[in-house]
């Protein structure tokens, strides 16, 4: 089978090598182009546009930073619109807004072609290990036809119905995750300040009632002041902005993810945005001294 994919940034590249390696063929276009080098490497071929991709490939698979990324690949000049057409699918597995995959939807099927939003939760690792978790909604026929592509890239996938849904499910485990790392991070900083040792502190952590993998995972690197990206900082930050438009229109109050929001901006702020999200912990840290 013959999958098109677009966008080989830390996830993208993991995702599509997976596949790959599990006997797909693979298309592939990164708007920089020689991040395709890799993948051609291990068998890919390359498509010099996404509209070229499209054309080649039944389905093709979009992991891309934002909604205006997103956005662009579809309609610009040489984009996915382009060469959609009857029976094909187009599946964006980047994380946005409800609003914006409703744009691609429309865009798609106006031209007879299916879509498929499929944002994912878990990062570089569980990429890189087929572990994703992967939050579908849209057309159910596509999303029949990529389950073994979806069964190679992750461990388990969800169907949540009319587009719109994945997007907003994917954003408030965001949000969650957003406001644990600021909380988390606080907690690191106010063990340390107040004398105790912060490695006791995730021993303690990781045997309780809120032990969890990401605090399990980034706890020991934030406190070697280590935060080599799997999740960059700056996509979090445009997750947390996403969530809290999602609460506005809903008329949810979210005071903890707000003001996780804004230590993510002015981690952003102080040149931290391509670093891991756990980078927010150099933010938290910082004493303010007034006079
Ligand atoms: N990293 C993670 O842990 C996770 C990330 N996500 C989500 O997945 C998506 C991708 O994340 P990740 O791989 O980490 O991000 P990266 O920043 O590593 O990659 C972003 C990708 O988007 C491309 N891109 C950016 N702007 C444009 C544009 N205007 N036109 C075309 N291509 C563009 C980049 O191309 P180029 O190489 O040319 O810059 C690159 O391929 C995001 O929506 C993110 O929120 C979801 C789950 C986990
Ligand atoms: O969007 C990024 C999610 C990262 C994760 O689920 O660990």
């Amino acid at each position: 089978m013959e999958v098109g994919f677009l966008g080989l940034g830390i996830m993208g590249k993991a995702m599509s090598m997976n596949l790959l390696r599990n006997g797909f063929k693979v298309t592939v276009w990164n708007r920089t182009l020689s991040k395709c080098d890799e993948l051609v490497e291990h068998g890919a071929s390359i498509g010099e546009t996404p509209a070229a991709v499209v054309k080649k490939c039944k389905y093709t698979i979009a992991m891309l930073s934002d909604p205006s990324a997103a956005l662009s690949v579809v309609f610009d000049q040489d984009g996915v619109l382009e060469q959609i057409s009857d029976g094909k699918g187009y599946i964006d597995m980047s994380t946005v807004d409800a609003d914006t995959s409703s744009k691609i939807s429309e865009a798609i099927t106006s031209k007879n072609g299916y879509f498929l939003e499929a944002p994912v939760s878990g990062s570089k690792k569980p990429a890189e290990d087929g572990q994703l978790v992967i939050l579908a909604a849209g057309e159910k026929a596509l999303y029949d036809e990529a389950i073994p592509a979806f069964n190679i890239m992750g461990k388990k996938s969800f169907f949540l119905g009319q587009v719109g849904n994945g997007a907003k499910m994917k954003l408030v485990v965001n949000m969650i995750m957003g406001s644990m790392m600021n909380a988390f991070s606080e907690g690191l900083v106010l063990a340390d300040r107040s004398g105790l040792n912060p490695h006791a502190l995730l021993d303690v952590l990781d045997l309780g009632a809120i032990a969890n993998p990401m605090f399990r995972m980034k706890g020991p690197t934030m406190i070697q002041n280590s935060y080599s990206p799997a999740f960059p900082l700056k996509h979090q930050q445009k997750d947390m902005r996403l969530a809290l438009a999602l609460g506005d229109e809903n008329a949810v109050s979210m005071p903890v993810a707000a003001a996780a929001n804004e230590a993510f901006k002015k981690a952003r702020s102080v040149g931290l945005g391509d670093l891991d999200f756990s980078a927010v912990y150099e933010t938290v840290k910082v004493v303010e001294h007034s006079s």
